[in-house]
């Protein structure tokens, strides 16, 4: 019997700073994703899109932050979407939709990764760690959040209340090159394993997610991706509205992809941060699309042609 995925939409952009993540996973279907996977023997059900009710503003004694009540009630909406997708099929994907999402993704991740009996371990890929707490942020850009969020720091009482935290030493970043003085700080202290561009330069990226991944195996781990659009390099990938420089290549990023397949101990996955206004002719979301098909099977030999 072929292993089952979902797709779930999750129109948000109320965590970024300028529009258009609304129409990422309208983008996502338009290239091809639903079919592709299909296409690698996978069962695809495609939930459609969530929603949130209209919201009542609600302020904060950090004036910076915008759109506090909508990507509040967008969190818990996915909170519980995502507990119910994990419950019901092997392999949930979230197609943002605004990495604010992922404060809700993980959180209803984390529930049942406890109601297994099992931890839930991140690997994070983003240009940024998106640690802010509702406090430090100076964008207000709630983007910038989800894991101080997720992994229990306090400061969030207007955020839903959080279930099951995610324990900070079971994440790891990679592709991070712009950092906050005050998420510098957090990452210091909290004990998340960072590897910057700088490190996967050194190293190149399959070490470090090789010994992560051992990580994951070892203590029979679920394993969340969390794929930001910016991770990757804006020649490649520019319907993104935080582009840095110096992002993961093309062929880094399907390296990743095949190495993270080859494992089998992803269970769910994120794509969050497409703008599709800033795309050129859906290149970014072709691109999105090819490599969560390496992440679901897609080879250019099979294994057992290969020669060692
Ligand atoms: N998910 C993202 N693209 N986050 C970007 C955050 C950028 C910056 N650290 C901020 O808080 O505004
Ligand atoms: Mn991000
Ligand atoms: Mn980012």
């Amino acid at each position: 019997m072929s292993r089952s995925c979902s797709i779930l939409g999750a129109p948000i952009q109320t965590g970024a700073s300028q529009p258009g993540c609304l129409m990422g996973p309208a983008s996502l279907r338009t290239a091809g994703l639903g079919k592709t996977l299909a296409d690698l023997g996978w069962s695809v059900r495609d939930l459609g899109d969530l929603s949130i009710a209209p919201q009542q503003a609600m302020s904060h004694t950090n004036a910076a932050i915008h759109d506090l009540a909508e990507t509040r009630a967008w969190i818990e909406v996915l909170a519980s979407a995502a507990f119910d997708a994990a419950r019901d099929h092997d392999f949930p994907i979230f197609m943002g939709g605004d990495h604010s999402m992922a404060a809700g993704t993980v959180a209803g991740l984390a529930r049942h990764a406890a109601g297994q009996g099992r931890p839930l371990f991140i690997l994070w890929l983003d240009a940024h760690p998106d640690l802010h707490t509702l406090a430090t942020t100076e964008s207000g850009n709630l983007h910038g959040t989800p894991v101080a969020y997720f992994t229990g720091e306090p400061g969030f009482e207007t955020y839903p209340p959080l279930s099951h935290a995610v324990d900070p030493r079971n994440i790891c970043m990679m592709g991070i090159r712009s950092v906050d003085p005050a998420e510098h700080e957090l990452i210091l202290r909290s004990g998340i394993e960072v590897h910057d561009m700088r490190a996967i330069d050194e190293t190149g990226v399959l070490p470090p997610l090789r010994a992560f991944l051992e990580r994951v195996r070892a203590a029979n781990g679920m394993l969340h991706l969390s794929f930001d659009v910016d991770f990757l390099d804006p020649d490649i990938a520019p319907a993104v509205g935080t582009t840095v420089p110096g992002g993961a290549t093309f062929r880094e990023a399907h390296l990743i992809m095949e190495t993270l397949c080859d494992s089998g101990l992803v269970t769910s996955l994120d794509l969050v941060e497409l703008n599709p206004f800033l795309d050129e002719r859906g290149r970014t979301a072709k691109l999105m699309c090819d490599l969560t098909a390496s992440l679901f099977g897609r080879r250019v030999l099979d294994r057992m042609t290969r020669s060692y």
